[in-house]
């Protein structure tokens, strides 16, 4: 692919800061065709889905995309809000408020946030960043566990963006905060809440997206980090093992996924006499289709039939603000020597100077401008 042509100007451009908040990406709308587009570029990532490409191209043309989007669609509508998808309200919000957080704490970075699949599409916002002069990027997915299938991905995404871009900006990435302390925190502090109003569950469910088992053997780390976020938050809450157990969702296709998983799990506690159980899903920072739908009504209709008493759904952590402080410390520890002040006077100056004269200051640039 042929280099976009750049602004010269930004060669004497004052450094810059950003952020970009990157999510996993939703349809436009809770519509078939919007479903079709969506789940077309989703599962024709090779991270996402293994399977040799032609193989996988006739079945995903053939079959999943002539049958899926409109009962996906169907799901999305019954979760859909005025301000459109869960997902997106709450990934927009997200960098609105720690954008916030931020500037509170003295740091003038530029945050916008990106979706891997579908739109504002993570090349769109580099392109932005840059625009407003972002001279050094930190990538911060919004997975606090590192899967190749998700984290990965993002960053594929950003250096795809990079090899078609002449004047690269300084990149850093956060590859996981699974074990941060302040995720933590706020995963026991939302939990600790429910159980003031409403006392503790027979047994707290903690559900994680499932990947592909084969994936761990591979050398994934998603399913230890999975445990290790389980472990903490259990710990931190004085949990005993017999009082929660982690389980694994959103199963798709027919290869064994890791386990337990969760609906199957939740069908076995309703029929062993469990009565109450309470359901978090740690590993999604913002409430989505998987956890509004797959949980809150799936599986909370399926652990009732089975002979379950009560399901509280507890909510992912949104824009609850201990994550915000939590993700705000997590960009901070990664823009660890960066400068986040606004250049200073001088330095805009200069800047300025470049821009109207269309080019890099006097004497810096090996041609005249
Ligand atoms: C096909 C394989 C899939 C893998 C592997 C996978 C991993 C994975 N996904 C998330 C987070 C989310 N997934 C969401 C939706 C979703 N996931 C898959 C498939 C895989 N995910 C599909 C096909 C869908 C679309 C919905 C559907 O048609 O069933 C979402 C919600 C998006 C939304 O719009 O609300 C999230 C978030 C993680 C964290 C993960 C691996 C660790
Ligand atoms: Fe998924
Ligand atoms: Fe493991």
């Amino acid at each position: 692919m042929p280099f976009q042509p750049e602004p010269a100007y930004t060669h004497g451009q004052a450094p810059r800061t950003a952020i970009l908040l990157c999510n996993l990406g939703t349809p436009d709308a809770p519509t078939a065709p919007a479903l079709r587009r969506y789940l077309g570029q989703f599962l024709s990532d090779q991270r996402v889905v293994e399977i040799p490409k032609p193989l996988w191209w006739l079945i995903l043309h053939g079959i999943i995309l002539r049958t899926r989007p409109a009962k996906s669609a169907a799901k999305y509508a019954s979760i859909w809000t005025p301000e459109g998808s869960p997902l997106a309200v709450w990934t927009s919000k997200q960098a609105t408020l720690l954008r916030g957080w931020l500037g509170e704490a003295g740091h003038q970075v530029l945050v916008r946030h990106a979706m891997r699949y579908g739109n504002p599409s993570i090349a769109s916002q580099l392109d932005a960043l840059k625009a407003e002069g972002a001279t050094r990027i930190l990538i911060l997915p919004l997975y606090p566990q590192y899967s190749g299938t998700t984290t990965a991905s993002v960053f594929d995404a950003v250096y795809t963006w990079a090899a078609r871009t002449r004047n690269v900006p300084e990149l850093r990435f956060v590859n996981h905060y699974h074990d941060d302390p302040g995720y933590i925190n706020a995963l026991a502090a939302t939990i600790q809440t429910h159980w003031k109003h409403h006392g503790p569950p027979d047994k707290l469910v903690m559900s994680f997206h499932g990947v592909p088992e084969r994936t761990l053997h591979l050398g994934d780390p998603y399913h230890c980090e999975s445990h290790k976020t389980a472990r903490l938050l259990a710990q931190r809450l004085g949990l005993q093992k017999d009082d929660y157990q982690v389980t694994f969702q959103s199963r798709f296709g027919k290869a064994k996924w890791l386990q337990p998983y969760t609906e199957p799990t939740l069908i076995e506690m309703g029929q062993a006499g469990v009565g109450r159980v309470d359901v978090i899903c740690p590993g999604f920072t913002g409430d989505c289709l998987e956890t509004l739908e797959e949980i809150n009504q799936e599986a909370r209709e399926a652990f009732l039939h089975a002979g379950g008493k009560e399901f509280h759904y507890i909510p992912c952590l949104n824009d609850s603000n201990l994550w915000i402080t939590a993700l705000s410390r997590i960009a901070q520890q990664h823009l660890g020597g960066w400068p986040t002040q606004l250049p200073d006077a001088a330095a805009l100056a200069d800047a300025q100077a470049h821009a109207r004269a269309g080019g890099a200051p006097a004497g810096a640039c090996p041609v005249a401008h």
